[in-house]
């Protein structure tokens, strides 16, 4: 993220949109919610089996007025947004979320918890990663901790986040998409084991929907 980016966000009215779209909540806690996508270009983290690599040079990505975002949202039934990327905490998100709110629209985000949260949040998936942990504030502030499992190796690493979280935080297993095959089962089996574990598929991969 070059500085001249950064001035051109203006404070967060100004956000670099890769793309916004109305769909199913996919994933964890809200899977099966009609929401509201709002997805920000950059990120900070570089996971290998992103399936958002597109998202990660901000550059690519006009600097979009949040009010057309909001006006876009507004416009249409959706009752839930879900702010996403890239990581979306690049980003001052207090006009945004702020505007989103006056609208009565209920916010979620996606987010690695690299950087602290701004703005109006109303529910917090955090999906830490290995390469760049999550800050401590955002483990505490996670209503739900989505952990991405490739290897059985990473169970170990969803249970280290899970020690640091609070005690409302949902537990989640998502089987990295490439390996599902493979992962599934040793999920299954660990999630009976452990039942404070529930599993989340990301149910739009299946459902051919964005
Ligand atoms: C694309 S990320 C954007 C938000 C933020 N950067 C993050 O990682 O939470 C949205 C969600 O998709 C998950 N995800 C990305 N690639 C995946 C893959 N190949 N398989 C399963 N989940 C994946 C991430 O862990 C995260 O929970
Ligand atoms: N339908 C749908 N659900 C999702 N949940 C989290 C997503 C994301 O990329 O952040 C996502 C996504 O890309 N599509
Ligand atoms: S942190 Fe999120 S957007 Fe960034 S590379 Fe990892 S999965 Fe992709
Ligand atoms: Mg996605």
């Amino acid at each position: 993220m070059t500085n001249e980016i950064y001035d051109l966000l203006d404070g967060g009215r100004l956000l670099p949109l890769v793309e916004d779209f109305y769909t199913i909540q996919g994933e964890g806690y809200h899977a099966g919610k009609p929401a509201y996508f709002i997805r920000l270009g950059g990120c900070d983290v570089g996971c290998r089996w992103c399936d958002a690599k597109f998202t990660w040079n901000a550059k690519l990505y006009p600097p979009t007025p949040i009010r057309d975002i909001v006006e876009r949202a507004a416009s249409l039934p959706a009752q839930a947004i879900v702010i996403t990327g890239g990581e979306p905490t690049l980003y001052p998100l207090e006009p945004l979320t702020a505007s989103l709110k006056d609208r009565g629209l209920e916010i979620f985000i996606e987010t690695s918890g690299t950087n602290p949260l701004s703005g109006r949040i109303d529910w917090v998936c955090l999906s830490p990663k290995r390469q760049q942990p999550p800050l401590p504030e955002v483990l505490a502030r996670a209503d739900e901790l989505k952990v991405i499992i490739e290897t059985p190796d990473d169970i170990r690493w969803a249970e280290e986040n899970a020690s640091h979280v609070s005690g409302h935080c949902r537990l989640y297993l998502q089987p990295e998409w490439s390996r599902y095959r493979e992962i599934v089962p040793v999920l299954v089996e660990y999630a009976k084991a452990n039942p404070r574990w529930n599993i989340s598929i990301q149910n739009h991969k299946f459902m051919h929907i964005p």
